[in-house]
């Protein structure tokens, strides 16, 4: 391990973190990045650690990316908690948080060149979120470009992410290694999410539903496709403060809908809204 100097620093500008990395390189250091919109949670920080482990110097990219947020979603409202992210960040030995401003990012207000998730990005969260993968994919690209990191993390939580950032890179041919992390979960199965936070206790309870459709998917998997979505689409049927948004079942190579018959590894996405706040999970199963 080369050595790293000590102590947590906030970079705002692209110029400035392009210096400090290329004196870390030059000193043989690699590099992680994990990029985040902050609010940050022991999700976030499960990635941090593998970060951590994996190179000598990291990265981690606060940004709340407005390319990715569509008309009337929560861009306004999304928890900005940067002095606390930071703390933490520095309890788990982070060398740089790269927290800059829309204006450093996206210097004309906009950008015109955008990177286009294919059919793909149109599908389950895209459908649900028009243009919210392009945006997405445009964000990483930048993050990628002003980092260059030997490994980039990325959590199993927000699988279609996971497949679109994988699938820019191999077609883009970007050097970078994209880690993977299990989704990490609160005690009672709920996906930790920074939009956890929008939820009230009778909310709280309700968004349940989301890891109880996956458990109730997985015991159906030996019975085949039908009945995954039969008895996961049963489990929000007891509650009316959630909202299914879709539940589907997707070839994990491709990410396209599974036909009735098919057998072997699977992956269950499911969305809901409860109350005004839209969650995600998944799960991968075994059919048949
Ligand atoms: N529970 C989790 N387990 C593992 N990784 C996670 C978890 N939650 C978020 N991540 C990962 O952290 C990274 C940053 O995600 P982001 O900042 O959007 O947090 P989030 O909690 O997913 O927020 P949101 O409420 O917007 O979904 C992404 O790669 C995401 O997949
Ligand atoms: C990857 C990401 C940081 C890009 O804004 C975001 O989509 C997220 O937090 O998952
Ligand atoms: N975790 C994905 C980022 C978003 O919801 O915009």
């Amino acid at each position: 391990m080369t050595e790293v100097t000590t102590g947590t620093r906030v970079v705002s500008t692209i110029a400035e973190l392009r210096g400090l990395l290329a004196e870390q390189r030059a000193g043989g250091s690699s590099v992680a990045l994990v990029p985040t919109m902050g609010a940050l949670h022991d999700g976030h920080f499960a990635l941090v650690r593998r970060a951590r482990e994996l190179a000598d110097v990291v990265v981690v990219s606060v940004f709340v990316n407005p390319l990715q947020f569509g008309p009337g979603e929560d861009l306004d409202r999304y928890p900005r908690t940067l002095d606390a992210d930071v703390t933490a960040l520095a309890g788990y030995g982070v060398e740089f948080v790269f927290a800059p401003s829309a204006d450093v990012m996206y210097p004309a207000g906009q950008v015109e060149t955008t990177i286009a998730a294919g059919h793909i990005g149109t599908l389950y969260e895209g459908a649900s979120r028009p243009g919210h993968f392009d945006g997405m994919l445009t964000v990483v690209a930048k993050l990628l470009n002003i980092v260059q990191p030997d490994v980039v993390e990325f959590g199993q939580k927000d699988a279609q992410q996971v497949f679109l950032v994988s699938r820019m890179l191999r077609e883009f041919d970007v050097p970078t290694i994209v880690d993977v992390v299990p989704t990490v979960r609160e005690a009672d199965g709920l996906a930790l999410s920074s939009r956890n936070r929008y939820l009230d206790p009778s909310q709280r309870a309700a968004a349940l539903t989301l890891s109880e459709a996956l458990r109730a998917a997985d015991a159906a998997a030996g019975d085949g496709l039908a009945e995954v979505l039969a008895e996961g689409a049963a489990a929000f049927g007891d509650h009316d403060d959630v909202t299914l948004d879709y539940l589907v079942v997707v070839d994990p190579q491709t990410f396209l809908p599974l036909g009735d018959d098919a057998t072997g590894d699977a992956v269950v996405l499911v969305a809901a809204r409860v109350g005004s706040t839209r969650l995600i999970d998944n799960a991968t199963i075994s059919l048949g």
